[in-house]
């Protein structure tokens, strides 16, 4: 095929050219999280050239060796297969192209890390000059070769004279950008090299200054991993995973558990927090693919409940993206999650069923991700009813103990309105759970369609119910004085009751009922309609009724006081709509503007008449 313009001055068939600073760029700033990969790629790429090695040469050696060059700069040396001049030629002159897939599959072989041919491409973030020399494994007659890669995208190739005592294997050079220099210091490098390359299964070593002109070779490998090693017992085995922990991820487990998927070749463990996260922070992993670290925040590996651990894997048939920082999305994946979802589900449902200490400091410490996991799970569910404490009027109980104590478990739905009846139900025996906080009233709704459970939202019945009635003589004395009470806070969409309950140091209480505020609800939106959808919604509603009832309490001194003065209507209005606030302020619910102004007002009437004066100014000039 010609690539020459044709007669017409069309361009037919020409190559692409790629502006390789361009392509860098789009690496650094888009693909990676930054400069730092550079590491991770170039121990990639020895890691995989031993691999390649080993499958011909199984007794190979293993060994890698960065040295931060005297004057700025980085060599890493492998023991892998290297490259013929040819390979070189092939591999290193072209964008995308790696040794690494399979040709007919098109996807990268699974005993390899890399596979999409631009990871040498990441060390030009960090130096303005790559040189390659390298020595072929696969031909003992091949010469040596340098390829130095310019990032203007041009390349020198150079043969080398053939000489048998040459190692077999390949150096990489990288001459550092200017500004650059930093991330090829010795202690950078010797941090990054652990970070990503601590559980490679190679010799990797760092040379590193000792402080006394001298230097030295770190080490920066395990030679296993943590949860694979052998140990002398369980608790060795389990300190040294704790250690490991505390180390690696910054903190003492509450707990461990292994994970282990075979058909992802997934194994490692999880971590219980010893402390609360709070929920929605999402859960994130520490994961290693072919033992080289893919990313310390991954948060698709576990779905989002079990926020509550931490992992750390190490898995061979997960896939990483272009990037190497996240989980390819595909089938493999998924299997995977569901596998890790499931041990540690399980691990959860058995800890909390043996009870004993470690169940009491889980519930403790992570009781909100029991609560979250329990709206997904009705296994959980059952166990986190007989173990979740729940706020209660007769202190703190699990909502099992509620149902074997009264039979039906009657909740509110939210704080406020527990804060509001739990000292009328309290002194009348009645239980009441707080539902009010997160989660709570989603669980309980949950539970009411569980066999052998019988829940429900507190009524306003429940608990006028244990208010008592007046007696019919006190009923009669106050026939007229109700009504004149309503009529004081009728603006406040408010109604008055007089009952008599304990505690008689309570001088009233609010309660909302809700279907009326439902009822209102419709009316507000009749007032808004128009008249037309006005007339349709108005048949939904009755004659409006108050959406909340003011219950005086007629067995408080205070309260039959101000009954008794209904003959002075203004400090009546008053008394009245300052025992609102009180009770209001008593359900623990925020003061609105316009309460604040009933409060303010009435303050100001009770004051004057207390006082006996009806203008301050007067007084003064009296
Ligand atoms: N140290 C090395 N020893 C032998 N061959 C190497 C070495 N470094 C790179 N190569 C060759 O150069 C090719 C391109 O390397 P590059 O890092 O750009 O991509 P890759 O490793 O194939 O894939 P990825 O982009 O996923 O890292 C490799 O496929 C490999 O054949």
């Amino acid at each position: 095929m010609s690539t020459a313009p044709s007669a017409g001055g069309d361009e037919l068939g020409q190559a692409f050219q790629v502006d390789l600073r361009g392509v860098v760029d789009l690496l650094a700033r888009h693909l990676y999280s930054g400069p730092r990969v550079y590491v991770r790629e170039l121990l990639q790429n020895a890691v995989d050239a031993v691999t390649a090695r080993r499958a011909h040469e199984p007794g190979a050696p293993g060994r890698v060796r960065l040295r931060p060059l005297d004057g700025g700069g980085l060599e890493v040396t492998d023991t892998g297969v290297g490259l013929t001049p040819d390979d070189a030629r092939e591999l290193l002159a072209t964008v995308g192209r790696s040794s690494k897939r399979d040709l007919e599959l098109g996807v990268g072989r699974t005993e390899f890390l890399g596979q999409f041919g631009i990871g040498l491409l990441s060390a030009f973030m960090v130096a303005e000059r790559i040189e390659l020399e390298s020595r072929s494994a696969t031909d003992p007659d091949a010469p040596g070769v340098r390829w130095v890669g310019h990032p203007d995208g041009t390349y020198d190739l150079t043969v080398l004279p053939r000489d048998p005592s040459d190692p077999v294997g390949s150096t990489v050079r990288l001459h550092p950008r200017r500004d650059m220099e930093h991330w090829m210091a010795a202690e950078t490098v010797a941090a990054l090299a652990t970070e990503y390359g601590a559980l490679l299964p190679l010799d990797v070593a760092v040379e590193v200054p000792l402080g006394t002109g001298e230097t030295a070779w770190r080490r920066v490998t395990e030679p296993e991993l943590p949860w694979r090693a052998s140990y002398a017992d369980d608790a060795t085995r389990s300190a040294a995973l704790v250690r490991y922990a505390e180390r690696t991820l910054g903190f003492t487990p509450l707990a461990h558990l292994d994970l282990d998927v075979p058909l992802t070749g997934l194994t490692g463990v999880a971590y219980v927090l010893p402390a609360a996260v709070p929920p929605g922070g999402g859960s994130t992993h520490r994961v290693h693919l072919k033992r080289m670290l893919l990313g310390e925040r991954v948060d698709t590996l576990l779905p989002g409940w079990a926020f509550y651990v931490r992992c750390v894997v190490d898995a061979d048939g997960l896939r990483p993206t272009a990037s190497r920082e996240a989980l390819y999305d595909d089938e493999a994946l998924l299997v995977t999650r569901d596998a890790l979802a499931a041990q540690v589900r399980g691990w959860t449902l058995s800890t909390l069923q043996a009870g004993g200490r470690l169940a009491q400091e889980f519930v403790r410490t992570h009781h909100l991700a029991l609560r979250s996991l329990a709206l997904v799970d009705d296994e959980v569910l059952d166990i986190a009813a007989q173990v979740l404490p729940f706020e209660t009027t007769d202190g703190t109980r699990t909502l099992a103990e509620v149902r074997d104590a009264v039979g039906t478990v009657v909740h509110t739905t939210s704080v406020e309105e527990f804060r509001r009846v739990a000292p009328v139900a309290r002194a009348q025996g009645l239980l009441v759970v707080n539902a009010g906080y997160v989660y709570d009233g989603d669980l309980l709704a949950r539970l009411t369609g569980r066999r052998g459970w019988d829940v429900r939202a507190l009524r306003t019945q429940d608990v006028a119910q244990v208010l008592g009635e007046l007696e019919p003589a006190r009923e009669l004395e106050l026939i007229d004085v109700v009504p004149a009470a309503t009529a004081a806070v009728r603006d406040l969409d408010c109604e008055v009751v007089v009952r008599r309950f304990e505690p008689d140091d309570l001088p009233a209480v609010m309660l909302d009922d809700r279907e009326d505020q439902h009822r209102r609800e419709v009316e507000r939106t009749v007032q808004e309609a128009d008249d037309l959808w006005g007339g349709v919604l108005a048949g939904f509603s009755d004659t409006p009724a108050a959406a909340r009832r003011l219950v005086l309490n007629d067995a408080n001194p205070t309260v039959r006081h101000l009954l008794a003065g209904a003959h002075r209507p203004e400090v009546f209005a008053a008394g009245l709509r300052s025992m609102y606030v009180t009770a209001l302020l008593l359900a623990g619910e925020p003061l609105r503007a316009r309460d604040a102004q009933t409060m303010t007002t009435s303050m100001s009437v009770l004051l004057q008449a207390g006082l006996g004066a009806t203008d301050p100014d007067e007084e003064d000039a009296r």
